[in-house]
């Protein structure tokens, strides 16, 4: 099993531009895809304001990289249509695998951590907990 953590990257900038009801709509949107993508098993939660969760059942890291990867390039290809025009957003995630000795809270933190790592490292970017090499580079 796998967690991802996601998180629309400046959000702030999206909500001060376009305004907040803008924001909520591309939040839907944004979620929407994600959950189109991830498979019925998978289960797909919002954990804050523009930050999501992903529990990938039977995944491996890599696996749950390569998924990450393919939702990162759909949220950067997709223009959402608002009351207020067009608009594009991306997301940073970070992904981790359950080891035999972890709880919720450490899959959780080590999603965490790499998901801080993505943001660092220039957002719009896919990091795993094992490796602190992006997916695409
Ligand atoms: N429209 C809308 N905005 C929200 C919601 N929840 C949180 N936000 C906004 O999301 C923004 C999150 O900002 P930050 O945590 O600073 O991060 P960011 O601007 O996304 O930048 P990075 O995460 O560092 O890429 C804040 O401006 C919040 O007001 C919501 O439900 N709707």
């Amino acid at each position: 099993m796998s967690m991802l953590l996601l998180d629309i990257d400046h959000f702030k900038a999206v909500n001060d531009r376009f305004g907040h009801q803008t924001g909520d709509e591309a939040l839907r949107a944004v979620a929407r895809l994600c959950q189109e993508t991830l498979r019925d098993c998978d289960l797909f939660a919002r954990v804050g304001g523009e930050e999501f969760a992903a529990l990938l059942p039977s995944t491996t890291e890599r696996e749950a990289r390569a998924v990450s990867e393919r939702l990162r390039g759909q949220v950067a290809l997709r223009v959402i249509p608002t009351r207020a025009g067009e608009v594009g957003v991306t997301i940073s995630i970070g992904v981790s695998e359950f080891r035999a000795d972890d709880d919720f809270k450490s899959l959780y933190n080590r999603a965490d951590q790499a998901l801080y790592r993505a943001k660092n490292a220039g957002r719009n970017r896919v990091m795993g907990s094992d490796t602190a090499t992006a997916l695409n580079g």
